[in-house]
């Protein structure tokens, strides 16, 4: 279902994957992603962010921050069943994913857009949502544009292109409802030959990420 909001391109598909195989899928990636905590700068000072993550990719999806060369872990087999299903529907075959599991509501992911260089201009994002129901936010960089708040469920996808990177940031807010745990996958195209533009220094690549404070 595409989603109206002004110079974003955003589809949700509720169901792309049947609630039991999410629910597979969730308890399979529980131990089979070796999570960790990554560190995020947030007005300028670097701190644990308040989550779980794996970078995850093809050996050619290293990428360069601060001087240091970052490689991704391997991909669960778990997860080519998916990588390969997105390669037919999309004709995209993302070489890397970003895995982020919210603990509880505590937990969550601050404003930003994924607009790291090495993701090109205008990056395609597919991202599948397991585990618990968590509220998703868009809201425009600067100046006009539309406010979304979406529900992304287990088993849903959404997608994100066009100009939505240059034109939202979006974030995981925190929730003082009771809430169980949720991971997501946000399938990405890493280009190799991009070097990070070292110009923009501030910017930083995942998972050294700039991001605001939640929600
Ligand atoms: O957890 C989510 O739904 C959002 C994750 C996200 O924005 C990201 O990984 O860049
Ligand atoms: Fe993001």
């Amino acid at each position: 279902m595409p989603l109206a909001l002004p110079g974003a391109e955003l589809a949700l598909e509720a169901d792309w994957l049947p609630p039991a195989d999410a629910a597979a899928l969730f308890a399979t990636l529980q131990t089979a992603i070796p999570w960790e905590v990554h560190r995020i700068r947030l007005f300028g000072r670097e701190l644990a962010s308040p989550r779980l993550s794996c970078w995850i990719g093809d050996p050619g999806a290293a990428y360069a921050y601060s001087g240091a060369v970052f490689q991704p872990r391997p991909w669960p087999a778990a997860l080519l069943p998916l990588r390969a299903r997105l390669r037919e529907e999309l004709g995209i075959d993302f070489n890397s994913v970003l895995a982020n599991l919210y603990r509880d509501g505590r937990d969550s992911m601050g404003w930003h857009s994924d607009d790291e260089p090495e993701l090109g201009a205008r990056p395609v994002i597919a991202s599948l949502s397991l585990g618990a129901t968590r509220r998703f936010l868009l809201k425009p960089r600067r100046g006009a544009g539309g406010r979304l708040a979406l529900e992304l469920a287990a088993g849903s996808l959404l997608l994100m292109r066009g100009d939505t990177q240059q034109r939202y940031r979006h974030a995981l807010p925190r929730t003082a409802k009771p809430v169980g745990p949720r991971i997501n996958l946000t399938f990405r195209s890493i280009q190799p030959q991009a070097k990070p533009d070292r110009s923009r220094g501030a910017r930083a690549p995942h998972p050294g990420r700039s991001e605001g404070p939640a929600g």
